[in-house]
């Protein structure tokens, strides 16, 4: 499968790399206004080929996308040190206006991935961009913050994150919510694996956990100035699931309506696969966590209202 990335930038080059270490895709273009960068992180990016799967990978500029099945748009700016990610959306809507129509005329059968923040508002604005339906527009929305969530619980259980069966819902950022009450090990609560094995989630660990995931983006950005190998294995999970049609459960998000919130994009665990997101599964919540999920989808509801598109 053929995929394009624009912005070739640490988000960008890390899915790439990240694609061809899992051999996501078969194809790889990377678009960027600096054209030197793109081809060095395509030239870089390709001494891993020979360790891993046969992927071809180049820079190009949009034409060269033609054919592409999924684009990724990793294109913009990031967050300084203190920055939330919401504020950098006025910036990152100016450069989608320009680059989702050039994507949409060369490959409107694509599916477009976002990952530029704030990425559930830049998502819905992509989705406005592109006239695409809903289902081929998928922002990678809290699919970091369930990973990090994940490895955090199986840290304090000695579990394997992937044994480890919790998401994280509402905005990829500061409102999101934790879904501690439907969280399992294995098919047991959390709460009751982690008391059975005297490790309880105490009111303590609950929000370290809370902290480390929320907070997340923030320390890494204070130590290295940005993340991006995390949010990079998410992105080829995401082409991975589409490219083989795989119908895995994935918290990521497109517009839809959350818990009476009208046309809102918003992360829920939903199905992907080839056509994009063809289910969505909200699961059981505390009443705690409901009222606090529908207050994230009000939030982002609010801001994308006052992006003009
Ligand atoms: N969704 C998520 O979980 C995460 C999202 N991000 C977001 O991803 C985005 C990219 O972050 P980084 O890669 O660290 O930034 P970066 O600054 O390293 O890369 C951005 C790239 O976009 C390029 N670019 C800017 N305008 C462009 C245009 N009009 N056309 C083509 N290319 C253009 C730049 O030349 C640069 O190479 C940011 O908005 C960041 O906040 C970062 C980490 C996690
Ligand atoms: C930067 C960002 O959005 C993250 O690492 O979560």
């Amino acid at each position: 499968m053929k995929i394009g990335i624009i912005g070739a930038g640490m988000v960008g080059s890390a899915a790439a790399f990240s694609c061809v270490m899992r051999g996501a895709a078969s194809r790889i273009v990377l678009v960027d206004l600096d054209k030197a960068r793109a081809r060095a992180e395509a030239e870089d990016i390709a001494h891993a080929v020979p360790f891993a799967h046969a992927v071809q990978i180049d820079a190009g500029e949009y034409d060269d996308l033609s054919g592409a099945k999924v684009v990724i748009l990793a294109c913009g700016v990031s967050q300084k040190p203190g920055e939330t990610r919401l504020q950098l959306l006025e910036r990152n809507a100016t450069v989608f206006r320009s680059v989702v129509g050039d994507v949409m005329r060369v490959c409107p059968e694509a599916i477009l991935l976002v990952a530029s923040n704030p990425v559930d508002v830049m998502g819905q604005i992509t989705q406005r961009l592109s006239g695409l339906p809903p289902e081929r527009v998928i922002g990678s929305g809290t699919i970091l913050d369930t990973a990090r969530f994940r490895w955090l619980v199986g840290r304090h259980l000695g579990i394997a994150p992937s044994s480890v069966h919790g998401y994280v819902l509402g905005e990829h950022g500061d409102s999101e919510v934790l879904a501690w009450s439907s969280a399992r090990v294995g098919s047991t609560s959390v709460a009751g694996f982690a008391a059975q094995i005297g490790s309880p989630i105490t009111q303590d660990v609950r929000a370290k956990i809370d902290t480390g995931v929320r907070r997340a983006a923030y320390t890494i950005i204070e130590g290295k100035g940005a993340t991006w190998y995390g949010i990079g294995a998410g992105l080829s999970r995401i082409v991975s699931a589409i490219a083989s049609d795989e119908q895995a459960v994935l918290t990521v998000s497109t517009v839809s309506n959350v818990l009476g919130v009208p046309d809102v994009a918003c992360s829920v665990p939903r199905v992907v696969g080839a056509n994009g997101v063809s289910a969505e599964l909200l699961p059981d919540l505390s009443d705690q966590e409901t009222e606090a999920l529908r207050a994230s989808a009000e939030l982002l509801k609010t801001t994308v209202e006052q992006v003009s598109i």
